[in-house]
């Protein structure tokens, strides 16, 4: 380039092109796994569009005040922030949750749960038949991704969302008002089924618990570790404190036949595994494994006759 082309190029217009290449440049400068998607996401944002629109934009010089709330946000994902903590919201299984520092931001692996539990719920409602609707727990649910996704998609099922945290369970009932799903949902503050009284059964119960080690902990990235709720990862020393209790109330909290579908970190599988055989009243043990073909999902029945 000469002196006077790179001279123009520094004068250029900020267009929105021009601004994603800058960004996605800084972001991958600063270790973004998705750079360009991270400086897509968050234009959008400050212009107040979809993101495809950003496509037949690529001329168009965003206005000042849209240019200095990206800019803000460009600063603050650089810090760290994840793009979902910065416009408020993140997509679960093509529904749009609201998140914010209390809950975990619902990650793509949680969907396999989801498909899990819906494939379960159709014979389990065919058993039951018409006018018994299916009951289904939601043990941690954080924003609410799994409960609401599910009401989204078993009709008439009646599903109870727990938390530890009462932060946490006003963005769910928030999340469940906006998605239009709140008269299906009863959203209970316990330490698992702990508050429940009378003890309900329940058909389905879905857990994507903490099951991050002590440990590990430590090592997961800063944009994580310093914005996530540390409750809503860990779970003791081996990640599996959380696990073990989920297991032991199980077979007390299911219906004869009904599943247990948890998320578990595949690196701790073959010992949710011995725990799953060592547990009575629980079979039909299945691993699903996420797209990187690791165990993802422990699925587990209640025997019939228990
Ligand atoms: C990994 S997050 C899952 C959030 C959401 N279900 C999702 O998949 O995106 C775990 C959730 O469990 C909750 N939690 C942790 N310990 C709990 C306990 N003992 N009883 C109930 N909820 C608990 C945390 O507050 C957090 O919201």
């Amino acid at each position: 380039m000469t002196d006077s082309s790179q001279a123009d190029a520094k004068d250029a217009p900020w267009t929105v092109l021009r601004l994603l290449e800058w960004t996605t440049d800084f972001f991958k400068r600063r270790g973004s796994d998705s750079p360009r998607l991270d400086a897509e996401i968050l234009l959008a944002h400050a212009r107040d569009c979809a993101r495809i629109e950003l496509y037949t934009a690529f001329a168009e010089v965003p206005a000042e005040e849209q240019r200095v709330a990206f800019r803000e946000m460009v600063r603050r994902r650089g810090e760290g922030a994840p793009v979902a903590q910065l416009v408020g919201f993140r997509e679960f299984y093509s529904l749009r949750f609201r998140v914010d520092e209390n809950v975990l931001i619902p990650r793509p692996e949680t969907e396999h749960l989801v498909v899990e539990a819906i494939d379960r719920a159709k014979p389990l409602g065919e058993m039951k038949g018409e006018g018994s609707p299916l009951r289904i727990a939601d043990v941690g649910t954080g924003s609410g991704a799994i409960a609401i996704t599910l009401a989204k998609h078993i009709p008439d099922a009646q599903i109870t969302a727990i938390d530890l945290s009462e932060a946490a369970l006003k963005i769910a009932a928030w999340n469940a008002e906006h998605l239009k799903v709140a008269d299906s949902i009863s959203f209970v503050h316990s330490d698992l089924f702990e508050s429940l009284v009378d003890p309900p059964t329940f058909d389905i119960i879905c857990s994507n618990p903490p099951y991050v080690s002590e440990s590990e902990y430590d090592e997961l990235p800063a944009t994580v570790r310093d914005y996530e709720p540390r409750e809503a990862l860990v779970a003791g020393i081996d990640g599996l404190d959380i696990i073990k209790r989920l297991l032991e109330t199980a077979p007390k909290r299911l219906e004869a036949g009904g599943r247990l579908i948890i998320e578990i970190s595949p690196m701790i599988a073959d010992l949710c595994e011995e725990l799953v055989d060592a547990t009575e009243g629980l079979c039909d043990l299945r691993f699903l494994k996420d797209f990187a073909g690791h165990r993802r999902i422990v699925s587990v029945a209640k025997n019939v006759g228990v």
